[in-house]
């Protein structure tokens, strides 16, 4: 069973140390710093994550010509200790595959897998439809994406939970399904539109959830972290 991934999205370093500080000195926890953390602290909160202990997914969701990708990856690979990274699949088949040469150019990056972010989790039907243009459903595009980026050299995708069963079915098991939007039942979607519940994206296949405001804005973070892990963990 993978660990529930804790989106660290904090306006401060010192807002996101002292929401870890809550949780037990030996927690080792996957976190995952996006654009937010990581425009304002740079590389040194990679570091300082790190020293903690804890396992990181670096998501800077990186969508530009393949030769900026290709050397911004070189870079995010030499970082070191990145379990996890992110392009845009919409970046095209050449721009995935520079990502992952990039990362593969330095020995830090060869341990770090490529995700193709498929269509975000705020993404509605009708954006896809009157705002992309793409016509079809959601998951329709979203299976594109996928086939598009394993064909590339991506070890994964991020989607939402409701097309994760569709996606192993059309790229085999071992292609990493990654799930934001999750939500338990009771709680708000706030800009969410595609959620799933931590025990719904289990079921049907994710190997990773990402969870950001239900952990992190509650009022007992310990215990919300719980709360969803042992939903996760429901059969
Ligand atoms: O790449 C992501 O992690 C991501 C992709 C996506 O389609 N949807 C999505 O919500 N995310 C991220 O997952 C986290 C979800 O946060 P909450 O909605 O607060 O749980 C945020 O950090 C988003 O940036």
């Amino acid at each position: 069973m993978t660990r529930p991934i804790i989106a660290l999205d904090f306006a401060t370093s010192n807002e996101m140390f002292s929401f870890l500080d809550k949780f037990p000195k030996d927690a080792q926890l996957f976190v995952k710093i996006g654009m937010e953390m990581y425009y304002q602290s740079g590389p040194d909160v990679i570091k300082n994550i790190s020293a903690r202990g804890h396992d990181i997914f670096l998501d800077l969701k990186l969508h530009d010509i393949p030769n900026t990708v290709e050397r911004a990856m070189r870079v995010i690979g030499e970082l070191g200790n990145i379990k996890l990274t992110t392009v845009h699949a919409a970046g095209g088949s050449h721009m995935i595959a520079a990502a992952k040469n990039g990362l593969l150019a330095t020995p830090n990056g060869q341990n770090t897998k490529l995700l193709a972010i498929t269509q975000l989790t705020s993404t509605s039907q009708r954006q896809l439809n009157e705002e992309q243009l793409i016509p079809g459903t959601v998951q329709d595009s979203v299976l594109n994406y996928a086939r598009v980026a394993q064909q590339n050299g991506a070890d994964g995708v991020v989607s939402s939970g409701l097309e994760v069963q569709a996606i192993k079915a059309a790229t085999g098991s071992d292609f990493l399904c990654v799930t934001p939007g999750i939500r338990l039942q009771t709680q708000p979607d706030e800009d969410q539109t595609r959620v799933v519940t931590p025990a719904v994206a289990r079921q049907n296949g994710s190997d990773y959830i990402v969870v950001g405001r239900p952990i992190t804005q509650a009022t007992d973070a310990v215990s919300a972290y719980q709360q969803i892990l042992e939903s996760w963990e429901q059969k």
